[in-house]
């Protein structure tokens, strides 16, 4: 339990973060197996998207062209419909959430990435989650050459992912900063390292959660 919630949910909050093709989705399904085996009931979820209506903006996010601020707005608005219908329901009932992504990435794409001002999405983040922060916040850290060498094999960009190296050494750099303002929540883990010895990380880290 966090009790700097309020109010305190009995459940908690992971959330995987990196710059596109750091290998989230890779471990979050491997996380999602260490907890279930721990007998943890777990929802796994992503933003943007996660609720119908997310998944419609998600669409629209990552395929139209759109000015920085809107942007900005649509990701929150996403994230207020997701807060309130998956989210908090679950920590509510004693449930671990994991999601693929949540407000540091704002911070990261849209601020670092964009460049939009730094206080006016705390402003936004103030407005929709006041009290309410990941327990624990993974960042796969890797550089946007590697990065951009994985995806190209997997799969054809979207358009945040057909962005200049430029784009995501200052996304990445954003993460970096927000990981060492709230050292208690992040856990960096070095993602250009072959995904078997990522995963013997995870599961210590994962162990030491009660
Ligand atoms: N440590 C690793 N070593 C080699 N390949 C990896 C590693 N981690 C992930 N990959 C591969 O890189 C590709 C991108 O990984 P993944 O989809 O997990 O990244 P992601 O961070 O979720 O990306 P996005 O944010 O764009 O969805 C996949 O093909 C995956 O198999
Ligand atoms: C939550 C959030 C996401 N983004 C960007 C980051 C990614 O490029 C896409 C999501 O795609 P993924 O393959 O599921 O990682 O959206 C963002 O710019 N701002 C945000 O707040």
């Amino acid at each position: 339990m966090n009790p700097s919630r309020h109010p305190p949910y009995p459940g908690r909050f992971i959330t995987f973060e990196g710059i596109d093709g750091a290998g989230k989705s890779t471990h979050i399904d491997y996380v999602t197996g260490l907890l279930k085996a721990k007998n943890r009931q777990v929802v796994l979820t992503r933003e943007p998207g996660g609720t119908g209506l997310g998944e419609k903006l998600r669409e629209i996010l990552l395929h139209d062209k759109m000015t920085p601020e809107t942007e900005a707005l649509l990701m929150f608005a996403a994230r207020r419909e997701h807060l309130a219908d998956i989210i908090e329901p679950a920590l509510r009932r004693g449930e671990w959430v994991l999601s693929d992504r949540f407000t540091d990435a704002s911070f990261a794409y849209q601020g670092g990435g964009r460049g939009l001002a730094r206080e006016k999405l705390r402003q936004l983040e103030t407005w929709v989650h006041p009290h309410l922060q990941p327990d624990l916040t993974f960042l796969f850290d890797v550089s946007p050459d590697i990065a951009q060498t994985r995806l190209e094999a997997a799969r054809s960009p979207d358009k945040f992912e057909r962005e200049k190296a430029d784009f995501f050494n200052r996304v990445r750099g954003e993460y970096l900063r927000r990981a060492k303002e709230f050292p208690e929540r992040f856990r960096i883990i070095d993602s250009s390292r072959p995904i078997a010895a990522i995963r013997e990380t995870l599961k210590t880290l994962i162990g030491k959660l009660d």
